[in-house]
C-alpha cells in the first residue's frame, strides 16, 4: 500500500513499497510562511510536526494567488506587508528542517521560480532542505524545465488534477506527478466547504485505475468527519490548508495563533485512521 515515509528519504520515496509504513493515510496540513511572522511559522513547523503531520506543505507568500480564496489571499497579504521575501523564507527553513521529522513541500506560484531562473530556484530549495514542490499554475505541458530541473536536485514535483480534468490529461498528470498526485476535489478557489463534493470518491477510483502513486486529497477540507470521510473513500493522503491557516494568522496573538493550531492539527490527525 503507498504511504508516506521519513524525510531522510526523498518524497517519493514516500511510497514505500518495502511495506514498512508506519501509517496509512498522510496528514498534510498548509500554512502560509510569513503569517504572522517567520518566527511563528518556524515554530508552527515543529508543532505540526510534533502532531503527526506526514508532510507539511509550507506556501510562499505571492501577491497574485488567482488559485487561492480569501483566507489564504489574506493571510499572503499578512505576510508580505511584514516584508516576508522568497530569501527569509528559504533562510527560515534552512533553519528548521533539521529539527522536523516529516518532509517539506514548498508551495509557490510559477512566476517566484520564473523570476530567479528554474536552475537557480531549485538548487536554493534543494539547498534549504526542502524535499518538495507544489506549483499550481504551471499547465503539463509546461512541467518539463521544471520536471527536469526538480530532477537533478531530487526535488519531487507534485502535480494537480481536478474535477473538470479529462481523463486522458489526468492520466498523463498522474504520470508525471512525483511524491504524490494532488487531487483537488473541487472547481473554484481554496477555502474550507460545509462538504466534500461526493464526486471525490468517483474522481478517486478513477485516478486509482491508472496510477499506484499515492493520492492526495485537497481543497475545501477542514473537520476530522471530512479527514474521514475522504479516508474512507481511499485517498492516500489529505491536505488541509485554510482552515489551519485561519488558526494560525488570525488569533489574536502568535502564541495563541500556535495554540489553536496544534489543537486542529490534533482534532484532525485523531479522525485519520
Ligand atoms: O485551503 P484548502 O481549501 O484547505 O486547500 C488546500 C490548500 O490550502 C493548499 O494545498 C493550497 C493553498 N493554495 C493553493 C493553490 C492551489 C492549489 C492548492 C493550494
Amino acid at each position: 500500500m503507498p504511504c508516506f515515509h521519513h524525510n531522510y528519504i526523498r518524497l517519493l520515496s514516500f511510497l514505500c513499497s518495502d511495506g514498512v509504513c508506519d501509517f496509512q493515510i498522510a496528514f498534510i496540513p498548509f500554512i502560509v510562511a510569513g503569517d504572522p511572522d517567520l518566527a511563528t511559522t518556524a515554530k508552527a513547523l515543529k508543532v505540526l510536526d510534533a502532531c503527526g503531520s506526514d508532510v507539511i506543505e509550507l506556501g510562499v507568500p505571492y501577491s497574485d494567488p488567482l488559485a487561492d480564496g480569501p483566507v489564504i489571499q489574506a493571510s499572503a497579504t499578512r505576510a508580505l506587508t511584514k516584508g516576508t521575501t522568497f530569501e527569509d523564507v528559504i533562510s527560515m527553513v534552512k533553519d528548521v528542517v533539521p529539527e522536523l521529522s516529516c518532509p517539506l513541500a514548498l508551495f509557490t506560484y510559477y512566476n517566484p521560480i520564473l523570476k530567479r531562473g528554474v536552475a537557480n530556484f531549485m538548487s536554493v530549495v534543494k539547498e534549504a532542505g526542502v524535499h518538495g514542490l507544489v506549483v499550481p499554475d504551471v499547465p503539463l505541458e509546461e512541467t518539463d524545465i521544471l520536471r527536469s530541473e526538480a530532477a537533478k536536485n531530487n526535488l519531487e514535483l507534485v502535480l494537480l488534477t481536478t474535477p473538470t480534468t479529462p481523463t486522458e490529461r489526468m492520466e498523463r498528470i498522474t504520470k508525471a506527478s512525483e511524491g504524490f498526485v494532488y487531487l483537488v476535489s473541487t472547481t473554484g478557489v481554496t477555502g474550507t466547504r460545509a462538504n466534500v463534493s461526493f464526486k471525490v470518491e468517483a474522481l478517486l477510483k478513477e485516478i486509482k485505475q491508472v496510477t499506484d502513486k499515492a493520492v492526495a486529497v485537497g481543497f475545501g477540507v477542514s473537520t476530522p468527519e471530512q479527514v474521514k470521510q475522504i479516508a474512507g473513500w481511499g485517498a492516500d493522503g489529505v491536505i488541509v490548508g485554510s482552515a489551519m491557516v485561519r488558526q494560525l494568522g488570525e488569533s489574536g496573538s502568535p502564541e495563541e495563533g500556535l495554540k489553536k493550531l496544534e489543537e486542529l492539527a490534533k482534532s484532525l490527525k485523531a479522525a485519520f485512521p
